[in-house]
């Protein structure tokens, strides 16, 4: 009865003691929780169940102690009385004569402290250490013994155990990428994800005592980055989660797996406060990132991003590991299904500000915003789109496509064109012979906006830079471009003869000019002016550097333009790019598509027209994006309070005859909020070729909101000057 087929009594209890010691038990603790559980189990198999699956029950009973504080009062119940004890021990359990006494205990060795601070696997355990650790301690701690019998490269979601927190020297250097091994062997995910780029030879992977092969990357100590904006480099397709270069962000290094078994594993170094964060519970990740992509999604498409589904777990991981209140941590919660939260924000944005995990794009200025652009950009059906970059390179920033209706569409099939390009007729004279002396600034250097005197090309604006040299245009400019939105009847107009205009509405009887109001050009410095592209005075021109996305608005409005970071009043934020036409070409494509029951949306060149020699129907230009354009197409219409204002802007030419059209912010817009723009439509006009549609703005000031019967009102140009 003393001994088995196993050995010994004695024997097997100096196994047993030699195994937790091996973990880094203190001796006195194993010996007193083993002394409990042989006493517990009468039955005579007890030491198998011991013994089972590596001493799991032991090493259960012992974190269940620590767990429940008992650690210490049991060892300290035993100091000093430690040979008595063993001597209670049955001599057919255990012998006293093994090293359990003498001796200062141990101290606790590091692989013990990663007991502690080890959290759930989900690992079955075999059913006679189901049976007697449902009896003896919780779930959570057999899982752990899961994690630290497993091979040496088991891997488990750690809880984040930073360096001593010397904020300068927790900084990153270089965010890795968003998906690394916590060991430098190759895995399979890292050659998903592209691989994890080499160590320097000054950042060796750190070996955790007690765990071989098992390591954790650390930054490195109060080293920041100051690479370039555009450093950052794309995996895989472009639309993998990419490294990011941020600077001063202090660093908490987490690391995150699949499965005990290591197949996936990721360390994420998060700029969170560590003191504010608590690392989740697997499970509860798995399911909130699961819930947000059947929210999303409905079903997985063919070309599903596992790197976007990494990202998404990143950033959830952060969210769970920053929201300390319980209900965050219970599986049952939704708060993952990308819903904004009641003050308005969107708490993936927040994850994702604190993730150093971003989309990057190689053509976009590093911001925390483009985690969230990445995670907006999740496949959908398509067009002919790219839904990670409704651009396809086009522009320098990714615009992504989102449809957070569930319907997984995508807009209407178009090309996009970043810059106007003429349809066919319209006479634009782009040429350097046309740019006389007094229309360029030849003599300046550098940035025009620096110099004591306005340059040559500030002509038009009354002598004065349209723009700061912050890059935003001057709020003298915008107030006024939005009191002639406003007020209209109050500012300066030109009435034509014959107008053209008038003509597209009624050919055979066109009305009486209604009058085209005078705007103010911008003029920008180009190709003449001896200063360079970074002048203060070429912002237009360098294209669109904000974060934007088009995104379906499901107000009944269609798709809608919204920007992902917030904005300041002045900032520009894209052109209206399409086709030039002239207003003949224009006549015949309304005619034409009304037909087919497709309304196009040109906004007519008019700011340059005056009452002297108005353009004929030839020569009078209009933009139409409706085919060829970019996201300046999906710009919405909202009555009297849009937050952009458009301003005709000269760049190539100085003849007030072709011109670009910029939408600046009229006022501060917030991430996440749509733009809009006021199209000028009289919703009153019945006369109107194209139908108006029934304004869905939602503005207190709507003018089109109560026309409940629509009488075919139509409108053929939305007219910046209307
Ligand atoms: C220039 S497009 C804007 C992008 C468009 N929403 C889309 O899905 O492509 C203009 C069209 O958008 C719709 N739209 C824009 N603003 C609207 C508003 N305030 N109310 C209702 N529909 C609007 C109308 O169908 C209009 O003809």
């Amino acid at each position: 009865m003393g001994s088995s087929r196993t050995g010994s009594n004695t024997g097997r209890a100096r196994r047993a003691l030699a195994a937790m010691k091996a973990l880094g038990f203190p001796k006195k603790q194993i010996l007193a929780v083993l002394k409990r559980l042989i006493k517990l189990y009468v039955d005579e198999n007890k030491w198998e169940l011991i013994e089972a699956e590596n001493y799991r029950v032991l090493a259960d009973a012992i974190l269940d102690a620590q767990a429940n504080g008992n650690g210490d009062q049991e060892q300290e119940q035993e100091q000093g009385t430690e040979q008595e004890e063993i001597d209670d021990i049955p001599a057919e359990y255990g012998d006293p004569s093994i090293s359990l006494a003498g001796g200062p205990p141990s101290p606790p060795s590091p692989i013990a402290e990663q007991y502690a601070a080890t959290t759930e696997l989900a690992i079955s355990p075999g059913p006679q250490a189901r049976a007697l650790t449902r009896t003896l301690g919780k779930r959570r701690h057999r899982q752990m013994m899961d994690a630290v019998l497993q091979e040496d490269d088991a891997v488990f979601l750690r809880d984040p155990k930073p360096e001593p927190v010397d904020m300068d020297a927790s900084r990153c250097r270089n965010v890795q990428p968003g998906l690394i091994s916590r060991s430098r062997r190759h895995t399979d995910s890292e050659e998903m994800f592209g691989g994890s780029p080499p160590l320097q030879p000054d950042q060796n992977p750190k070996q955790i005592p007690g765990a071989r092969n098992r390591t954790i990357r650390h930054c490195r100590n109060g080293e920041t980055t100051t690479l370039p904006e555009s450093t950052s480099s794309t995996l895989n397709n472009g639309t993998e989660p990419v490294v990011q270069n941020v600077q001063e962000a202090p660093c908490l290094d987490i690391g995150v797996a699949s499965s005990a078994m290591g197949e996936v594993k990721m360390s994420l170094k998060c700029s969170v406060d560590p003191s504010k964060f608590r690392m989740p519970a697997l499970e509860a990740v798995f399911k909130m990132v699961e819930d947000k992509c059947l929210h999303s999604y409905k079903v997985l498409p063919p070309d599903f991003s596992v790197g976007s589904l990494m990202t998404e777990m990143c950033q959830c991981v952060v969210q769970l590991g920053t929201e300390h209140t319980v209900d965050h941590n219970k599986l049952s919660d939704g708060a993952g299904n990308g819903s904004r939260s009641e003050d308005g924000t969107n708490r993936k944005q927040k994850a994702a500000e604190e993730l150093l995990v971003s989309n990057g794009s190689e053509r976009s200025p590093v911001n925390s915003t483009l985690a969230q652009q990445q995670h907006l950009a999740l496949p959908m059906r398509r067009t002919n789109h790219d839904v990670t970059d409704i651009s396809k390179g086009e522009e320098k920033v990714r615009i992504s496509i989102i449809d957070e209706s569930g319907r997984l569409k995508c807009p209407p099939s178009f090309y996009y064109i970043p810059r106007n390009v003429v349809f066919q007729n319209a006479l634009v004279d782009i040429s350097l012979a046309k740019i006389g002396g007094e229309d360029c600034c030849a003599d300046c250097f550098g940035n025009c906006l620096s110099s004591p005197e306005p340059c040559a090309c500030a002509r038009e604006t009354g002598g004065e830079y349209a723009y700061t040299l912050e890059g935003l245009l001057r709020p003298a400019f915008i107030d006024e471009c939005v009191s002639m939105n406003r007020f209209p009847e109050e500012h300066q107009k030109v009435f034509c003869e014959s107008c053209p205009f008038e003509r597209s509405r009624n050919k055979a009887s066109p009305e009486a000019c209604r009058g085209h109001l005078v705007r103010k050009f911008i003029k920008e410095c180009w190709s003449k002016c001896g200063c360079n592209l970074q002048c203060g005075n070429r912002v237009v021109q360098r294209g669109i550097t904000c974060n934007l996305q088009v995104f379906f608005t499901g107000k009944g409005t269609g798709w809608g333009l919204r920007t992902l970071e917030e904005l300041p009043k002045g900032a520009f934020v894209c052109e209206y790019a399409g086709e030039i036409l002239t207003n003949t070409e224009l006549q015949e494509r309304v005619v034409e598509n009304m037909q087919n029951d497709r309304f196009v949306h040109p906004i007519l060149l008019d700011a340059g027209w005056r009452s002297e020699g108005m353009p004929k129907d030839e020569a009078a230009l209009c933009l139409d994006g409706t085919f060829y354009g970019n996201v300046g197409r999906f710009i919405n219409h909202r009555c009297r309070d849009a937050n952009l204002a458009v301003f005709p802007v000269e760049v190539e030419t100085p003849d007030h005859h072709y011109y670009h059209l910029a939408f600046f912010t009229s006022t501060k817009v917030e991430a996440f909020e749509e733009l809009t723009w006021d199209y000028g439509i009289d919703f009153e006009d019945e006369k109107h070729p194209v139908k108006a549609f029934e304004c869905l703005c939602g503005s207190r000031y709507c003018r089109g909101r109560k026309r409940h019967h629509p009488r075919n009102r139509r409108v053929i140009a939305a007219s910046a000057a209307e």
